[in-house]
């Protein structure tokens, strides 16, 4: 997905959360000096089977979703689950707010990271991306992408790591630690809100079926968006 694609959710995401666009640019911009450019194609999933891992507490019940697919994209703290049960992950699609360090600690062993950057983490961007070895940071923000810092689309953690993998030719997304019915707070409901209305996007632009979506789907949004 390129950026004109994604900006009609993000300036409907940016209005529902109230969020300072201008936040974003500079937290992009903070990230684009200290990331060098990513080859992208290291994560090349073209006809492969990506699990899309998310943190519900459910995960250890979907552990051999992630087991038996071709490649495993991990959101947030999943990661740390997945490392728990000797699950390799390909690529950690993080904004540094849970697991800072298993990103390091990733980066060091030379598995990726999606690091993003928004206005409400600009602290921890300056504060963990000196610590991640930059050979393995793939540099990515929900505003307009800049030289070095891309966007493939997506929101949350979990989303986001749905985009990439769409992005990078996957055949097939699987779902594995997804719980739409599982939001520890309100704040949590509302971004899952949007992770489900965006994997509804994705699923009916790649003609796909996600049942972790059933009873959660929700397209009426991009037909409000004209
Ligand atoms: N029930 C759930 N609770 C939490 N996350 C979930 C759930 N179901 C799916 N997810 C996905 O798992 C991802 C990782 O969850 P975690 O709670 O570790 O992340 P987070 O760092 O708080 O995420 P974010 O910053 O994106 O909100 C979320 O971004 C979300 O996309
Ligand atoms: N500005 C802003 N952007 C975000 C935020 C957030 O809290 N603020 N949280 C996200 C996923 O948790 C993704 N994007």
């Amino acid at each position: 997905m390129n950026f004109a694609e994604w900006a009609p959710a993000y300036e409907a995401i940016l209005a529902d959360f109230e969020y300072d666009r201008t936040g974003d640019e500079a937290a992009r911009d903070e990230l684009a000096r200290l990331v060098s450019d990513f080859d992208v194609s290291r994560l090349d999933a073209t006809g492969e089977t990506v699990a899309v891992v998310g943190a519900a507490p459910r995960l250890v019940d979907d552990l051999d979703v992630a087991a038996d697919a071709d490649r495993v994209f991990a959101a947030s703290t999943a990661a740390d689950v997945l490392r728990e049960h000797s699950i390799d992950v390909d690529v950690h699609v993080t904004d540094l707010d849970k697991n800072p360090e298993t990103s390091r600690a990733l980066t060091r062993e030379g598995t990726p990271v999606a690091a993003h950057a928004h206005g409400d983490n600009r602290g921890l961007v300056a504060e963990w991306l000196p610590e991640f070895d930059d050979a393995h940071v793939l540099g990515t923000t929900q505003a307009r992408p800049v030289d070095g810092v891309h966007d493939f689309g997506g929101f949350t953690d979990g989303d986001r790591a749905a985009f990439l993998a769409d992005h990078v030719g996957a055949a097939s997304l699987v779902f594995a630690g997804w719980d739409f019915a599982d939001a520890p707070s309100e704040a949590k409901r509302h971004k899952l809100q949007w992770a489900a209305r965006l994997l509804s996007w994705l699923e009916r632009r790649r003609g796909e079926t996600y049942g972790v979506l059933d009873g959660y789907r929700d397209t009426a949004w991009l037909d409000a968006l004209g």
